[in-house]
């Protein structure tokens, strides 16, 4: 583990959610944690828009730990946009190879939320990013079914794994498109009094 978050530190927030890449982002920047995934439904309401929908899934997130611990509590939400549709993650194999197939050779949008609940209430932060991915073939779209990669991931792609291979150019934040926007997560974090490895920190900045 890296030496910003030595291993066995006590934890200073509470993460709602199952995502192994969210606790990895915070340890990535000094923020032990620990883990309570919350079993929130995630259909989106007929016609909402995909920043409601994310943003309104980090908060409900991050409110259903409260009662369950003593420390601020952070929720988030990722979805890939394309034509005003919402991609969450793909149900079977078909289902993963539709969402790639309407991915490829175009630039779409992730969309991801992050709410974090403490002394000022709930606080939270919609980040979008760009992401213009290579025109992907159906050969390779049936071959990385069966790497398991695409299956928990929002659009049915990870850009921090095989996938990055299709991946032409990011608009954006890196960080957001693997789960956590980490630049607005330090900022809300410090707003509600967590502390995180940046002794110099501003929030002005
Ligand atoms: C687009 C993209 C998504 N993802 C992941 C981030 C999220 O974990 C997941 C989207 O599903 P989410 O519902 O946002 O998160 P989750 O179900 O994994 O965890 P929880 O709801 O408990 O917090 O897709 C990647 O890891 N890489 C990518 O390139």
């Amino acid at each position: 583990m890296d030496s910003s978050s030595p291993q066995g530190a006590s934890p200073v927030l509470c993460l709602a959610s199952a995502s192994p890449r969210r606790r990895d982002l915070l340890a990535s920047i000094g923020v032990p944690v620990s883990v309570l995934p919350s079993d929130v439904d995630e259909t989106p309401y007929p016609g909402e828009q995909a920043t409601a929908y994310v943003t309104r899934l980090a908060i409900a997130k991050a409110n259903a730990a409260i009662p369950h611990t003593p420390l601020p509590t952070l929720g988030s939400d990722t979805a890939v946009v394309i034509d005003g549709a919402i991609l969450g993650k793909p149900v079977d194999a078909s289902d993963a190879a539709a969402m790639l197939r309407r991915l490829s050779g175009r630039t779409h949008q992730v969309v991801t939320a992050v709410a974090v609940t403490g002394p000022c209430g709930v606080l939270y932060r919609c980040v979008s990013t760009d992401v213009a991915l290579r025109r992907i073939t159906a050969q390779e779209i049936d071959r990385y079914w069966l790497t398991g990669e695409p299956a928990d991931k929002a659009g049915g792609y990870a850009i921090q794994g095989l996938a990055a291979v299709f991946v032409e150019a990011i608009k954006g934040s890196y960080s957001a498109v693997v789960g956590l926007p980490l630049h607005e997560t330090a900022q809300l974090l410090h707003q509600q009094g967590v502390p995180i490895w940046m002794g110099h920190y501003n929030s002005h900045t």
